[in-house]
C-alpha cells in the first residue's frame, strides 16, 4: 500500500490544481441571476509554503498544471522558482498521462487541432457506418462527412445551410450533440462541387469546416432486406463502461481507449490516481469553506486541513489491486465496424458525438482477460458470413448490437500468473434488436450463433467455461439497456456427440462468484464489480471502518446483489439493504438464503423513496421510549421538514437529479417503479408493529452509482442524528465530494436560510457549486466530519479508481 506523506500533497490554497478551475464555458451564473445569497468571502488564509529541497524528488506531477497566481498576474509567485506549478507554457510538462492541463494554451490549440483536423486526417472521421436514407444505402464514394458543425444542429438546420450555400445533394443528416453531418450526393460532379464550396468556410462561432470521406464497409453486402424500423432517437449516449470517456476522445486503438494508462507502471499509475484524488478531495475543504454559513465558525476539520495539504482529513494511500491484468469479470464488447470496414467486436475508439463509430478488437487490453478475448473473436468471426445486419448507430438500425461476458469464479487461492484457472462459469449476453426482424429467421441465427459458441468453447484445450447464453432484445438508441429488457435464455449443456442442446424460455440463468467465503448467486442484469478480488478488499475495508459490533444496525445503502452486507452480516446485529434493481434484490435474498445468512433484510425501492421510513421504521422505537422520543420526534420533523425543503427546491434539483438518474440507467425506470417502491414503503408501515430489535450503534454504508446520492437520502442521512458514522463508496470522487460538502457543512440557522425558489442557473452549476447551494437548505443538524479517506484500485490501466472516506459526528 503506497502512503501519502503530508508534505508530498499541495499547501497553499493559491496553488490550486487548474483542473479545479470551473470549465469557462460552463461558468455559473452571477449570484444575482440565480437567487444565491453568498457569504461575504471568507479572507484567505495564508498556508505554509512546501520546504524547497534540492535531493527530495519531485513530485510527480511536478510542473504539469500551470501557476493560478502566475496565471492571474504574469508574476512569479512568492514560491518562486520552488513552486512545483509552471510559470508559463515553457515550464509546463505533460502529465503521466501524456495530457496537458486543459487551461493551458497548449492543450486548448491541441483541442483546437483535434476537433479540425486530426478527425479528417488518414482515418477520416472515424465514422464507421453509412447513412443510409428511406431504405437506400448510400453508393460508394457518394457520401460526405461534414466535420466541425455546431452542436446544436440537428437536419432541420443543416439542411437549410446546404440549400443558402447552394449544395445539391440527395439527403443529409446530422444529429443534435455531434459535431458531424452526413451528406449523400447523385453524383461525383454534385459530391466535388460540395467540397469545393464547404471545405475551409467557416460556420457559427467560428468554426472552420472540414468535408471528409465516410468510411466505408467493404464488408457488407445487402442486408437491407432484414432492417428493422428506425426507433425515435432520444438518447444519443453510448454507455460502453470500458470506455474512458476523460482521456482518449478519439484514440487510434482499443488499447488506448480502454487502458490509457497501461503504458505506465503499476506503480506509478497508482501514484498518478493517488495524487489525482487528493486534488479532488481538497475541493471538499474549500468548498465547505466557501458555503459555511456566516457567524457559524469554521469546522475544526477546515481548520486543521492546511496541516495536511488542504486535503479534508488524511488521504491513507491507495489499496493495489490483487490482480492487475485480465482482472475483469464482465466486459460489454460493441458490435460495429472497424476503421477497415470490417464488422468488428471490440471497443468504440471514441465518443459517437464527435463522430466516432469506429469499434477495434480488444487487442492488447490488459484488463480483459484471454476468455473474454476469445468470445469476441468467435463472435465477431460469426458476424462475417450472419445474414442479419450489425447494429447502425448513426440510422439506428440493425440486428446485433453487443456482446457482454460475464466470467465466475471458484473459491480458491487465486495464482495472479494464471487467474483464468479460477473461472468457471461464463455467461455470455448478446444484445440484439429484433423490432421488424422475422422471428424463423432471428431463431435460426440464435441457433447458429449457440453453435459457434459451443464449438469456440471446445476448440481450446482445456476447453473454455461456458455456462449459458442470455439473448437481451433492446430496441433503444443507446447500447445501455434497462434492467427489464426482455432476455431469451439458451442453456448450453454439453453431452453426448451433440455438442449442446438449446433450452429456449427456462428460468433465468445465473453465474457464481465468491467474495469473503460467501458465495454470491449473479443475475444478467444485476450490478457486481467488475474486480472481484479487490472489490472483497474494499468491502473489508469499508467494515473496519464502520466499527461493526453485535449491536449495530448496518444499512446497506444501493446494495445490488447484497455483496457488502452480506459479507459484513457476521460481524452486525442486522442489515438493512436497499436497492432499486429488482433482479439484484431476488439475488440477494437468494445470497443470504444460499449461505444461511438470517439477519438481512433487503427492500427494492429507490433509495430515495424508502430510506426516510426504513429509518423511521428501526430508529424510532418504543422500547427506549423516554430517553429517545424527543429524539425521534425531532428526526421526524427534520426528515419532514427536509423533504419539504427538498420539494421547495426539487422543481429543479429534484429533477435534475432524477434525470441524471434516468440517463445513467438508460431508461425512465430501472427496476423496482415508484408505485412498488410506494408499496414497499406501505409494507414497511405495516411491519413495524412486528417487534424490531433496538440496536445502540446505527451505521450506513453508501455505495451509489457514478452520480451519487439523491438529495433526498442525502438529507435523511445528515438529519437523522442516531446515525454517527458513515461509510461512503464512491466509484467517482467528484460525486463523493459533492454529496459531502452537504453532509459536512454546517447548516445556516433559521435567520440565514435563502429564498431558493430562484434557482435557474442550475444548470450551469458544477457538482460542487450545487451542493453548496443546496446546503443553505440543509435543516439544522449536526454536520458530518470526514475522518479519513483511502483508494482502493479496481481498475488498473485506466484513470478510475474506489475512494473510501469514513464520516463521523
Ligand atoms: C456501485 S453499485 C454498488 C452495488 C453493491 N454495493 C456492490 O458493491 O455490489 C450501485 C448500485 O446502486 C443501485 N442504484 C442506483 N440508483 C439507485 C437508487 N436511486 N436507489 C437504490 N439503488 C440504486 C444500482 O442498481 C447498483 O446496484
Amino acid at each position: 500500500m503506497a502512503e501519502i506523506p503530508p508534505t508530498e500533497t499541495l499547501t497553499s490554497v493559491e496553488h490550486q490544481d487548474s483542473t479545479d478551475q470551473p470549465n469557462p464555458s460552463v461558468s455559473p451564473a452571477p449570484p444575482s441571476a440565480v437567487g444565491i445569497n453568498l457569504p461575504e468571502k471568507r479572507k484567505r488564509e495564508v498556508e505554509p509554503e512546501p520546504e524547497p529541497s534540492a535531493d527530495k524528488p519531485k513530485h510527480p506531477l511536478w510542473k504539469t498544471s500551470l501557476c493560478s497566481y502566475f496565471r492571474r498576474s504574469g508574476e512569479l509567485c512568492s514560491h518562486g522558482e520552488t513552486c512545483r506549478y509552471a510559470h508559463g507554457e515553457d515550464e509546463l510538462r505533460p502529465r503521466p498521462d501524456n495530457t496537458w492541463d486543459p487551461t493551458s494554451e497548449r492543450a486548448k490549440k491541441m483541442a483546437k487541432t483535434n476537433e479540425q483536423d486530426e478527425a479528417v486526417e488518414e482515418g477520416g472521421v472515424m465514422m464507421t457506418e453509412a447513412l443510409e436514407e428511406d431504405g437506400e444505402e448510400s453508393s460508394s464514394g457518394l457520401s460526405k462527412c461534414i466535420v466541425n458543425l455546431p452542436m446544436k444542429w440537428s437536419s432541420d438546420n443543416f439542411r437549410p445551410f446546404l440549400n443558402e450555400k447552394g449544395i445539391v445533394f440527395k439527403s443529409a443528416k446530422k444529429k443534435k450533440g455531434m459535431i458531424v453531418g452526413f451528406v449523400t450526393f447523385e453524383s461525383a460532379e454534385q459530391s466535388k462541387t460540395a467540397v469545393e464550396k464547404l471545405d475551409g468556410q467557416t460556420v457559427g462561432n467560428n468554426r472552420t469546416l472540414k468535408v471528409s470521406d465516410v468510411i466505408q464497409r467493404p464488408f457488407e453486402k445487402n442486408s437491407k432486406a432484414a432492417l428493422p424500423e428506425k426507433p425515435s432517437p432520444d438518447n444519443d449516449d453510448e454507455n460502453d463502461s470500458l470506455l474512458s470517456s476523460d482521456s482518449a476522445s478519439k484514440a487510434r486503438s482499443a488499447r488506448d481507449a480502454v487502458t490509457p494508462l497501461a503504458h505506465m507502471s503499476y506503480s506509478d499509475q497508482l501514484e498518478h490516481k493517488k495524487n489525482s484524488l487528493a486534488q479532488i478531495l481538497k475541493r471538499l475543504t474549500r468548498n465547505a469553506r466557501k458555503a459555511c454559513p456566516n457567524g457559524i465558525s469554521l469546522p475544526e476539520w477546515i481548520l486543521k486541513a492546511r496541516e495536511i495539504g488542504g486535503l479534508p482529513c488524511k488521504l491513507e494511500g491507495i489499496i493495489e489491486s490483487p490482480l492487475v491484468n485480465g482482472y475483469r469479470n464482465k466486459c460489454e464488447f460493441s458490435v460495429g465496424n472497424s476503421l477497415q470496414g470490417k464488422h468488428t467486436v471490440g471497443f468504440l475508439l471514441g465518443n459517437f458525438r464527435e463522430g466516432v463509430t469506429a469499434v477495434e478488437e480488444p487487442v492488447d487490453c490488459p484488463n480483459v482477460s484471454r476468455i473474454a478475448c476469445k468470445y469476441a473473436a468467435v463472435f465477431q468471426e460469426f458476424l462475417q458470413q450472419s445474414s442479419l445486419p450489425i447494429w447502425n448507430r448513426l440510422n439506428n438500425s440493425g440486428f446485433w448490437r453487443q456482446l457482454t461476458v460475464r466470467e465466475g469464479r471458484q473459491p480458491c487461492q487465486i495464482d495472479a500468473d494464471n487467474a483464468e484457472s479460477s473461472i468457471s462459469e461464463v455467461m455470455l449476453m448478446v444484445q440484439v434488436c429484433t423490432l421488424g426482424s422475422d422471428e424463423g429467421k432471428v431463431k435460426e441465427e440464435l441457433h447458429r450463433l449457440a453453435q459457434a459458441f459451443s464449438a469456440g468453447s471446445t476448440a481450446e484445450s482445456p476447453p473454455l467455461p461456458l455456462t449459458t447464453l442470455v439473448i437481451q432484445d433492446h430496441t433503444g438508441i443507446s447500447n445501455a439497456a434497462p434492467s427489464d429488457a426482455p432476455l431469451r435464455y439458451i442453456f448450453l449443456h454439453r453431452g453426448g456427440d451433440c455438442g449442446l442442446e438449446i433450452a429456449d424460455d427456462v428460468a433465468e440463468p445465473r453465474i457464481h462468484d465468491h467474495i469473503s467465503n460467501l458465495r454470491f448467486s449473479i443475475s444478467p442484469s444485476a450490478f457486481f464489480q467488475v474486480n472481484t478480488l479487490a472489490a472483497e478488499r474494499l468491502y473489508s475495508l469499508a467494515g473496519d471502518w464502520a466499527d461493526l459490533g453485535p449491536d449495530t444496525l448496518l444499512f446497506d445503502v444501493c446494495c445490488g446483489t447484497g455483496t457488502i452486507g452480506l459479507t459484513l452480516a457476521h460481524r452486525v446485529g442486522m442489515v438493512v439493504g436497499i436497492e432499486m434493481n429488482a433482479s439484484a434484490v431476488s439475488d440477494a435474498e437468494r445470497n443470504a438464503e444460499a449461505n444461511g445468512i438470517k439477519n438481512c433484510r433487503f427492500v427494492c425501492g429507490k433509495a430515495e423513496d424508502v430510506i426516510g421510513s426504513l429509518m423511521k421504521e428501526y430508529l424510532s422505537l418504543p422500547e427506549k421510549q423516554d430517553e429517545s422520543r424527543e429524539t425521534s420526534e425531532n428526526n421526524e420533523s427534520e426528515v419532514n421538514s427536509s423533504e419539504e425543503n427538498i420539494n421547495s427546491v426539487d422543481g429543479v434539483v429534484g429533477t435534475e437529479h432524477s434525470s441524471v438518474v434516468n440517463h445513467v440507467n438508460g431508461h425512465a425506470v430501472n427496476g423496482c417503479s415508484k408505485d412498488e417502491a410506494k408499496l414497499e414503503k406501505d409494507s414497511i408501515s405495516q411491519s413495524s408493529s412486528n417487534p424490531i430489535q433496538q440496536f445502540k450503534n446505527v451505521v450506513a454504508i453508501v455505495d451509489p452509482p457514478r452520480v451519487g446520492l439523491h438529495p433526498t437520502v442525502i438529507k435523511v442521512l445528515r438529519t437523522q442524528s442516531r446515525l454517527r458514522r458513515l461509510v461512503y463508496i464512491s466509484c467517482n470522487p467528484e460525486s463523493l465530494v459533492a454529496n459531502a460538502i452537504e453532509l459536512c457543512t454546517p447548516s445556516p440557522d433559521k435567520s440565514e436560510k435563502g429564498n431558493n425558489k430562484n434557482n435557474r442557473g442550475w444548470r450551469n452549476m458544477s457538482a460542487a457549486g450545487l451542493a453548496r447551494h443546496r446546503s443553505k437548505s440543509m435543516p439544522e443538524s449536526e454536520p458530518f466530519k470526514p475522518v479519513k479517506a483511502m483508494a482502493v484500485d479496481l481498475f488498473p490501466h485506466t484513470p478510475h479508481c474506489e475512494l473510501v472516506m469514513l464520516l463521523e459526528r
